[in-house]
């Protein structure tokens, strides 16, 4: 039988896993994902091809790998599924790691990337360390299978010098590479390639403000097909809020928040060390601190629950408009779209009314009937533009970070 490679999407809430065939393009054999690990009962949800089932998981899933190995047991054991029964099916792993420093572009597990990606660990304790941990478990548990990483930050390495550098110390900038990295690239590579075949523009000649708004959420600008801003930095923590994030504050307010800010949080482990303020402003803010809830979609509605869903709403949305401003003097407004993606931006037609709206100096303008329906399921791109404008289109793409990895290891070794 062919071989498979197998996705992995790991989160600091959730594990994504999907299957695809080992072909040039691949094809989904089966989809798999828990959600919920840091707010129990998990949820499993499972798709192969017209067979969707959900379920609350029973068994303790604490970590996103205990996740991860409760999903590839039950795909395997799935007598249903016979192209992926068991480890001898695989040929590649991919992970997608959110941190890949200098990295440009995906590498391959060994000895050695291993060592070199640990290093990165201390830049983004909370995001890489969920993953490698999951890329160390396939090496111990999975050794004949090869691992890909595939980073978030590598669509940005063309962020021009004056965008990324920080006005700080150089010396100690080099010295400990602060700067600013960028993520969601897997994410925005998959959605210009989407976007430019759907506009039927070559994507080196492709201009966008793309939005991927989920629990995490960013903003990049792309001119020529290359990324030349985005929102976040350094770490996923700046540029717009999110579900538990505070993205960008005046940084002074750590040290008037609370007096123990600078000490180690109390979740902090031998391995990963994180300091008090960077678990309040990464865990314990966003949309989790206004309201109560990390669920954007009880936020998003025309009547809100309690003025502070209001202020959430208009918070993310005062974010997110200011950075279309931005960007779009940045694109001298030479821009083909505005696109909105991730959880939020594909499924909530009240913010994405709300922002353009806001943005109608701009010669935004949206279909209300086309922009409530959204995208149908295998619709990766959809315009919701009124019919009459002459401004840019404005677009919403299902992103699909798994298929874009999967996308280029099939490319680059099939
Ligand atoms: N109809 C909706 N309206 C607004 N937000 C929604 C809707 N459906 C899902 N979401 C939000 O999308 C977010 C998840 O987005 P996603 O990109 O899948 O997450 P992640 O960042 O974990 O990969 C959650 O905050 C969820 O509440
Ligand atoms: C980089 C990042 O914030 O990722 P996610 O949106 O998956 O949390
Ligand atoms: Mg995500």
């Amino acid at each position: 039988m062919p071989k498979s490679i197998l996705a992995v999407n790991a989160g600091s809430s959730s594990v994504k896993i999907t299957f695809y065939t080992f072909e040039n393009p691949p094809r989904t054999i089966a989809d798999a994902s828990i959600s919920g690990i840091t707010a129990p009962p998990p949820t499993l949800k499972y798709q192969q091809g017209d067979k969707k089932h959900k379920e609350e998981v029973k068994e303790k899933l604490s970590t996103p790998q205990d996740a991860f190995k409760y999903l590839l047991q039950r795909c395997f054991s799935d007598p249903d599924l016979s192209e992926v029964a068991s480890v001898d099916d695989l040929e590649y792993i991919c992970h997608r790691v959110v941190h890949g420093g200098d990295y440009r572009d995906a590498v391959e597990i060994n000895d050695e990337t291993l060592d070199r990606l640990k290093g990165l660990e201390d830049l983004a304790p909370l995001h890489n360390f969920s993953a490698l941990e999951i890329v160390r478990l396939c090496k111990v548990e999975l050794p004949k299978v090869r691992s890909i990483t595939f980073f978030d930050s590598a669509f940005h390495q063309t962020i021009p010098e004056a965008v990324r550098t920080y006005p700080i110390n150089q010396e100690i900038a080099k010295a400990n590479g602060l700067r600013k990295y960028g993520f969601h690239g897997i994410s925005y590579s998959f959605i210009l390639r989407s976007v430019a075949q759907f506009l039927n523009k070559p994507t080196e000649k492709t201009n966008l403000v793309v939005l991927h708004i989920g629990s995490g959420a960013s903003i990049c600008a792309i001119k020529d097909g290359k990324s030349v801003d985005t929102s976040m930095g350094l770490t996923p923590l700046a540029g717009l809020p999110g579900a538990t994030r505070s993205g960008s504050i005046d940084p002074s307010l750590v040290f008037h928040y609370t007096n123990e800010a600078g000490k180690l949080s109390p979740g902090s482990t031998s391995e990963m060390h994180i300091s008090t303020a960077e678990d309040i402003l990464n865990k314990q803010s966003g949309w989790k601190a206004l309201t109560g809830t990390t669920d954007f979609s009880q936020i998003a509605v025309e009547n809100p629950p309690s003025k502070a869903h209001k202020l959430a709403f208009d918070i993310f949305v005062d974010r997110i408009q200011g950075y279309i401003g931005s960007y779009y003097v940045k694109l001298n407004g030479e821009l083909d779209g505005v696109v909105f993606a991730g959880g939020i931006g594909e499924k909530s037609a009240l913010l994405r009314r709300t922002l353009v709206n806001k943005c109608q100096c701009l010669g935004l303008a949206i279909d209300d009937v086309a922009n409530d329906k959204g995208p149908g399921d295998e619709e990766t791109v959809k315009d919701i533009s009124k019919g009459s404008s002459k401004g840019p289109r404005v677009l919403v793409c299902q992103t699909n970070e798994q298929f874009e990895m999967a996308y280029h290891c099939a490319c680059s070794r099939s």
